[in-house]
């Protein structure tokens, strides 16, 4: 595998987890009681998460113990030094008895903090959780409060589920937080066809997410194709593989508007080499540092990107979708990766949650312009057919202007069902099944420069989660969310309606779960109250992830449909109210403010 495609980071240069075993600091009987039993509950729940959990990017996740119990505030100090030498993002204080909250919990104010009391009562660790909770909420600390739900023996060192289920949310999202901050976003190119979410918002980006704005002009792309520079090599191995792997489809342009042969084989080129060049510009490649480009060599430490494309770039080149569609898929002529975040159109709001969604299942999102609901009506009149089961109540086209992740072919499978999986669970022969699946169709007339757009169908019956954030003047980020599936409707139907849209680009058939109530109480209602034109599609239902990560970061949900059972945010949002969550969470997140204010 080139060295190139290898996201470069090493174990020790990912966030870690800080377990913090606290304890009562009382010496000649009661601290030396509980010595072991609380040094066994971080050692026990380091093991889980490690076992449990791994990095986006397939790197083994890492857990610090600190160095003896806490039992006042020098080890606490200590401690709260021991993680900053050793990278913590994320910590989680354990305990099964009494200890002193304001001498004992962790004030670091950006790593995101739990504390699991342990539910006995020889020892008050639950008295503890409480007094800490306090505390933290009393210096505007927000923590996350686990407590399991059946009382434990003093000895017993398991972790019951319900436990271990909060601390893997908490500590997923919040390694998602840690892994963000100090990155960048790079835009290449500016704001496309007037689309807001374009505009790189330097405060949302800083305060909210701990990111920096990079910026580069598209010309970059041209000086880089011109002069040659690029892994000439690689890029030699990437044109056959594509050659091999990627079949033309269709060409739905009339006559006069079809590029020749000759201009086809050009743009075929000039997509593999912009793919090389985004990657590199995100980055970074050793390769061009040998090739004397020292400085292009390090790339712009980008965790996400997006390309602007339209229109200055599409009037003129091929456009971006080959670039986006490969690069956000799991795999390419190098093998199976990790996706890259890149975002259609530079749209970096929605850029960010396709990060989210990301690093929360470690799989490939897809990224969609949210195009049209097909109420059953409107699809019986135009197709004479009736839409029936999952879709009997209508359904929504996501379909990007062009490219989407592979993966959303759905043609991987866990379980034997349609799935987008992390990469390290991808096996050659299903990226050989999204290949297949998916036909790279000449650019439509919206294109001028010519280009190929990933034509696919996602198979039906995946879970996936929709979600957008949204910036609004005064209020900031919101996020929505629409957990729900994807779905298969007769062919006949789906040909006259891809036929009517866009036969060229790529199809998810999605239908949001429905749960009676408010915009949820109709597929149309939630087309209908959706804060864009594009959303991110995740794997999976990960709304109740995706607002934990929300709330750590101070983002309001402002539509979702997750169970209440299944909602978890730090302690302080139930003293924002209890009876409508929707409201606390508003007031709760305008109080905190962001987290890197
Ligand atoms: C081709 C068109 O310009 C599309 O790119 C446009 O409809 C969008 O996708 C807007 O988000
Ligand atoms: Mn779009």
């Amino acid at each position: 595998m080139s060295n190139a495609n290898v996201k470069n980071r090493l174990v020790g240069d990912m966030p870690k987890i800080g377990i913090r075993p606290a304890i009562d600091g009382r010496r000649g009987g009661i601290r030396e009681s509980l010595e072991d039993v609380t040094m066994n509950m971080a050692k026990a729940v380091a093991e889980m998460l490690s076992s449990n959990l791994k990095h986006a990017n397939g790197l083994p996740v890492e857990c610090v113990i600190a160095d003896t119990c806490i039992g006042g505030v020098a080890e606490a100090a200590q401690t709260a030094a021991k993680f900053e030498r050793a990278g913590v993002g994320v910590s989680i204080t354990v305990t099964p008895s009494w200890c002193y909250p304001l001498e004992t919990i962790d004030t670091s104010p950006h790593i995101p903090k739990a504390i699991w009391g342990f539910n006995g009562t020889e020892r008050p660790g639950a008295v503890y959780l409480a007094a800490a909770n306090s505390a933290h909420n009393q210096k505007g600390l927000p923590v996350f409060s686990i407590y399991g739900r059946d009382v434990q023996d003093m000895g017993d060192g398991s972790i019951p589920d319900d436990v271990q289920n909060k601390l893997i949310q908490f500590a997923k999202a919040g390694l998602a937080a840690a892994s963000i901050r100090g990155k960048s976003y790079l835009s290449l190119g500016s704001v496309s066809m007037g689309i807001a979410g374009c505009i790189a918002d330097e405060s949302f980006f800083q305060q909210y997410l701990g990111m920096r704005n990079e910026y580069v002009d598209m010309t970059e792309f041209v000086r880089r194709m011109e002069r040659g520079i690029y892994d000439k090599d690689e890029f030699e191995r990437a044109l056959k593989w594509t050659k091999e792997n990627c079949g033309e489809g269709i060409d739905v342009n009339p006559e006069h508007l079809k590029r020749t042969e000759d201009e086809k084989v050009q743009d075929w080129e000039t997509v593999v080499q912009m793919t090389l060049i985004a990657r590199d510009l995100m980055i970074g490649n050793p390769k061009l540092a040998e090739m004397g480009y020292g400085e292009e060599a390090l790339g712009h430490n980008a965790i996400a990107a997006g390309f602007q494309g339209q229109r200055m770039w599409t009037d003129h080149f091929p456009n971006g979708d080959f670039m986006e569609a490969i690069l956000t898929s799991s795999f390419d002529w190098n093998g199976i990766r990790e996706p890259y975040v890149l975002s259609t159109e530079n749209d970096t709001l929605n850029a960010v949650t396709m990060l989210f969604g990301h690093l929360l299942t470690d799989a490939a999102q897809i990224f969609a312009d949210v195009r049209t609901y097909w109420s059953p009506d409107a699809v019986k009149r135009v197709t004479g057919s009736e839409l029936t089961g999952l879709a009997q109540n209508g359904i929504i086209h996501l379909t990007n202007s062009g490219p989407a992740s592979l993966d959303g072919t759905g043609r991987q499978t866990k379980d034997g069902k349609p799935a987008m999986k992390p990469f390290w669970e991808i096996t050659d022969n299903e990226v050989q099944e999204c290949l297949k699946a998916t036909a790279w169709s000449p650019a439509v007339d919206f294109f001028r420069g010519g280009g190929f757009s990933t034509d696919y169908q996602t198979l039906g019956g995946m879970p996936v989660t929709m979600a957008r954030i949204n910036l609004v003047q005064g209020l900031g980020p919101v996020l929505q969310i629409a957990e729900g599936h994807t779905v298969d409707i007769p062919q006949e139907i789906h040909d006259v309606l891809d036929q009517r849209t866009n036969p060229t680009w790529p199809t998810t058939w999605f239908v949001p779960s429905l749960t009676g109530e408010g915009v949820f109480s109709d597929v149309y209602s939630v087309m209908n109250a959706w804060g864009s034109n594009h959303c991110s599609l995740s794997y999976g239902h990960i709304g109740s992830s995706l607002i934990t990560l929300a709330s750590m970061l101070r983002i309001p949900v402002s539509m979702h449909n997750v169970a209440e059972e299944s909602i978890f945010r730090p302690s302080v949002w139930t003293a924002f109210g209890t009876a409508n969550q929707e409201s606390a969470d508003y007031r709760a997140c305008a109080q905190l403010g962001p987290l890197y204010k």
